[in-house]
């Protein structure tokens, strides 16, 4: 079976204390290799290792630094197919998402930041006749990126690009749940010739390897994906350290619908809203509010359209909707869809697990599920499933959808449908999110800030916000 080891000043080496956690397939329900149980000790030589690299990484040229992530970019794209394959083995995705989303958005990450630090300007300010300030911004040194199972490679890539375009030396761990591709990439920068120590990445449980990593007092800054009630334990470490925290947390998005929109993109898309990825994004549009008078219309057209999903064997072709990453997180999805119905929902598509035949049948599939009739603010409604669970929810008016759209603790993104533009502005301008979508879903520019409101997160990752996170700025000030 195959063994994956920790990355660390440049060799692939196994933990100290020599203890294995099982990776499982979660498509057929079997392990399919071990990674590193690390500890302390293992986050401990990769702290040193990227402090020792740390001086003549901060002062390589942020030509050269760039030029090494295009080189990765390179590498990931001509291994497109064994890491997609790795992807969707351990996550139970579609191969096909991991070839056309995960995979090149993972090399789109690489080569923007290897382009974006080139263009990372210094800020003067000029006092006229008295003085000319100027900004510079460091490196802080070692920084700590974590990141989860849903977008692996895809989200992995999204931290270090940024951090190590800006000179810092990185300790990265991957989710437990999924590190191959992580691995591979370990692979990958010896390849690339990134020196040693520059990037390390440490694999094991998040209460072991993340803890310490957060813990550590040689790690002043900390970014990290995840769940909301992780994002809060590392918080309560990381403030009275004062350490610098970015955390993209968790969404529970609304997705509304005016009975003015483009009635056919507005179905399709929400349908690929909910459920891209079985519905683990955070970003998935898991509340959909739809004006009453197109109500019926367009639950019979998205139900119409859920129902066509087809789930099944990541490996296939035409399958749309693979496994659920875990047996645990299978479980969790299943106790919300009974949840619901406790609350007065009614199933009207999926409902329950799913066993797909073949190699499949001892996987962790869930039917793509809908359900309407709750109240806006049941737990149903509030709490993040983060699984193919969407709910329906008609609205009369304006002000009460954006009273809907409101009400959970979160405040990620949302997408509006409609055809006025003036309603989308005003409606867009009093949706508590930090990412607003009109007429479309999870369309990226990496330029652009990303992150969430309330619960969903502190802090913006993307375009120069990541780079600004990541350095320090320090302002000289010369009088004239
Ligand atoms: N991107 C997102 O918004 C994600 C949201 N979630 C949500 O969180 C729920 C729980 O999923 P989990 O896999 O448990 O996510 P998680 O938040 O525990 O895992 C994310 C990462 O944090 C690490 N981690 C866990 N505990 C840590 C700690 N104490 N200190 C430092 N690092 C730690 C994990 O090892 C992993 O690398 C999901 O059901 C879902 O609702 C999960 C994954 C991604
Ligand atoms: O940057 C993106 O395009 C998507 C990010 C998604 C997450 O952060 C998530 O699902 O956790």
């Amino acid at each position: 079976m195959l063994k994956l080891k920790n990355y660390i000043n440049g060799e692939l080496v196994a933990p100290v204390a020599g203890q294995y956690i099982g990776s499982y397939n979660p498509a057929v329900g079997a392990m399919h290799a071990l990674l590193p149980d690390s500890d302390e000790q293992d986050v401990e030589l990769a702290v040193q290792a990227a402090l020792a690299a740390f001086p003549a990484w901060a002062a390589t040229a942020a030509e050269k630094r760039g030029q090494l992530l295009l080189r990765l970019a390179d590498l990931i794209d001509l291994h497109l197919n064994r890491l997609a394959e790795a992807e969707a083995t351990d996550t139970g995705k579609p191969l096909s998402s991991a070839k056309t989303m995960d995979i090149p958005r993972a090399s789109s990450n690489m080569r923007f930041y290897g382009t974006a630090i080139q263009h990372f300007a210094s800020e003067a300010h000029y006092m006229a006749g008295t003085a000319i300030n100027y900004t510079v911004r460091h490196p802080h040194g070692v920084v700590g990126c974590i990141s989860p199972w849903n977008l692996p490679l895809y989200l992995f890539t999204w931290k270090i690009a940024p951090a190590l375009a800006a000179g810092n030396c990185v300790v990265a761990k991957p989710s437990e749940v999924t590190p191959l591709t992580a691995y591979l990439l370990s692979e990958l920068c010896q390849e690339a010739g990134l020196p040693p120590g520059v990037l390390n990445i440490v694999h094991g449980y998040g209460h072991k390897v993340g803890a310490a990593m957060v813990a550590h007092p040689k790690v002043p800054v900390i970014s990290f994906t995840g769940g909301t009630k992780t994002g809060r334990s590392i918080a309560a470490t990381a403030a009275p350290m004062f350490k610098k925290l970015s955390l993209e947390l968790g969404g529970k998005n609304p997705n509304i619908v005016f009975a003015d929109c483009n009635f056919e993109e507005a179905v399709v898309t929400s349908v690929r809203a909910a459920f891209a990825n079985q519905g683990q994004i955070c970003l998935c549009g898991s509340r959909i509010f739809v004006e009453r008078s197109l109500y019926e219309q367009f639950k019979a057209a998205f139900v119409e359209k859920v129902n066509a999903l087809v789930v099944g064997d990541p490996l296939q072709e035409n399958t749309s909707q693979g496994a659920i990453v875990s047996e645990e997180h299978l479980q969790k999805v299943l106790s919300y869809i009974e949840l619901a119905k406790a609350e007065g929902g009614t199933i009207v598509a999926g409902g329950e697990q799913v066993q797909v035949k073949g190699r499949c049948e001892k996987g962790w599939f869930v039917a793509p599920t809908v359900i309407e009739g709750l109240a806006h603010n049941c737990r149903t409604n509030t709490e993040e499933i983060f699984g193919p669970v969407v709910t329906l929810t008609p609205f009369d008016t304006e002000e009460e959808v954006l009273h809907y759209a409101n009400c959970t603790d979160y405040g990620l993104s949302a997408t509006i449908w409609t055809q006025d533009l003036t309603r989308a502005h005003r409606v867009a301008h009093q949706v508590h999110a930090g990412i607003i979508w009109v007429n479309t879903w999870l369309l990226r520019d990496l330029r652009t800030p990303f992150g969430g409101m309330k619960n969903s997160g502190v802090g913006r990752e993307g375009g120069f916000e990541a780079l600004r996170f990541f350095t320090e700025p320090q302002n000289v000030c010369i009088k004239l």
